[in-house]
């Protein structure tokens, strides 16, 4: 069994009407996939393609209609255990919008390690702190500092700091680089690479751009009107797409180089 599977998930949303009987959006359906522990699988597609409502139900933000996920063996809902959450973080598109502009950083670091009980202690989650902040490439000082005395890319940094504080296995990073300058997405793109290879995480990378995920990705999947349409591994998508629509996708990717 792979260390995430997602199993045949549909999810339809219900839009209440005053004039007729309540209308369903299919946003996903009968998606499957897995993903290798310590893998990328990148999840491609246009805006409302349901890539993020797909995000949400593997972290037990929402949950499916039908069908199921499992992370490590454990089974993803809404109602999950807490134990297992520490095991599963999300990085967002917006590093403005997911974090808190009045606290300083070391309490957006922080905050995790308190929910989850990880530090006992001042001087234990100063030092931890210290640690993720030293691990995403910022410093011991910046702890002091409020999230708008950053630049876009590193408050990215941050999120991914405050993302790795509980010890996560698994990381969804749902557009973590598309407000970002070209040349800082692709030091973004290095540091969660880098950060993959000495802790063995494993990510389920969303975006439209594929040129984002050239050589972050092991494998791709490409969701359409909420249909995994293609699937293949990096190598072989970028040297043989299948379906007209991940060719149209290949031609509208810009070139990205990430070392
Ligand atoms: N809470 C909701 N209520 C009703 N419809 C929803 C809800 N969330 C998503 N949808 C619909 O589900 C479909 C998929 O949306 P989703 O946000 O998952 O797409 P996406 O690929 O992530 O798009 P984007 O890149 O723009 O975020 C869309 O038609 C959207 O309008």
């Amino acid at each position: 069994m792979s260390f995430v599977e997602v199993d045949e998930v549909s999810r339809v949303f219900h839009k209440r009407s005053l004039f007729s009987k309540s209308q369903g959006v299919q946003a996903l359906k009968n998606v499957s996939l897995s993903i290798q522990q310590g893998e990328t699988y990148a999840l491609v597609g246009e805006s409302g393609s349901g890539k993020s409502t797909l995000a949400r139900i593997v972290v037990g933000v929402d949950n499916a209609s039908s069908g199921q996920v499992s992370i490590a063996g454990h089974q993803i809902s809404t109602s999950m255990p807490k134990e297992n959450r520490r095991d599963i973080q999300m990085v967002f598109q917006s590093p403005y919008a997911s974090l808190n502009p009045r606290w300083r950083v070391h309490d957006l670091v922080a905050e995790p390690l308190r929910a989850f009980g990880i530090t006992q202690g001042r001087k234990a989650t100063v030092q931890r702190v210290t640690e993720l902040l030293e691990q995403v490439g910022l410093q011991a000082d910046d702890a002091r500092k409020f999230p708008h005395q950053f630049s876009g890319g590193q408050r990215q940094r941050i999120s991914i700091a405050r993302a790795l504080s509980s010890n996560p296995k698994f990381i969804v990073c749902d557009e973590p680089t598309s407000a970002l300058d070209v040349s800082v997405q692709a030091q973004v793109l290095n540091l969660l690479k880098d950060l993959q290879s000495e802790l063995g995480l494993t990510y389920l990378f969303i975006t439209h751009d594929l040129a984002v995920v050239k050589t972050m990705a092991h494998q791709i999947g490409v969701l359409k009107q909420g249909v995994l349409i293609e699937e293949q591994s990096a190598d072989d998508l970028f040297a043989s797409p299948q379906h007209q629509y991940t060719k149209d996708l290949l031609a509208a990717a810009p070139v990205l180089s990430v070392a």
